[in-house]
């Protein structure tokens, strides 16, 4: 166990192994359908949401908690991590690529010169609307990745 938990790095590919791992030797398989593995989900982030819940805004690194509030939350951040890497590889989807591709059509959507410093959601920019149909983003992110 402490070899685990000196390790340095971790990937979603190993995240998803152990999860394998894991569910075939208590004979889970059978519960961890898309459905169930996305309510676990939401559940989780329900168990997240409320370490936080009724504390107001808390500052960033959390400064004020105390350790045993912070492992906790690692814990719960934990669970909504593993179920999705989980969620996403039983339903086929390789997780890393698809959150790399994302981040590419997130950058087309919000390109720095109309964003930087701005909250508004992309649809509220003023300017060239052609930069941020979602649409002709994913079309050029995916002929990128073709050429
Ligand atoms: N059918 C299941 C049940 C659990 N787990 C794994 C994934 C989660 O990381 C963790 C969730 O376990 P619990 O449902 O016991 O939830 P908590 O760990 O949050 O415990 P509690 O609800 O008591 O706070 O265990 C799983 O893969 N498949």
């Amino acid at each position: 166990m402490s070899s685990v938990m000196e390790k340095e790095g971790v990937s979603l590919e190993e995240l998803k192994k152990k999860m394998a791992e894991f569910a075939k030797e208590r004979d889970w398989d059978q519960f961890h359908s898309p459905r169930n593995l996305l309510l676990a989900l939401v559940g989780e982030v329900g168990e997240l949401s409320e370490i936080f819940q009724w504390k107001g805004e808390v500052p960033r690194g959390l400064p004020d908690w105390k350790d045993e509030e912070k492992q906790h939350l690692g814990e719960e951040l934990s669970d909504v991590l593993l179920y999705l890497v989980r969620l996403s590889d039983i339903c086929g989807v390789d997780l890393g690529k698809a959150a790399l591709r994302k981040l590419e059509l997130n950058a087309i959507k919000y390109p720095v010169k109309l964003c930087k410093g701005s909250s508004k959601k992309h649809t509220q920019f003023d300017g060239d609307k052609s930069n941020v149909n979602g649409d002709s983003a994913a079309a050029a992110v995916d002929q990128g990745h073709q050429q």
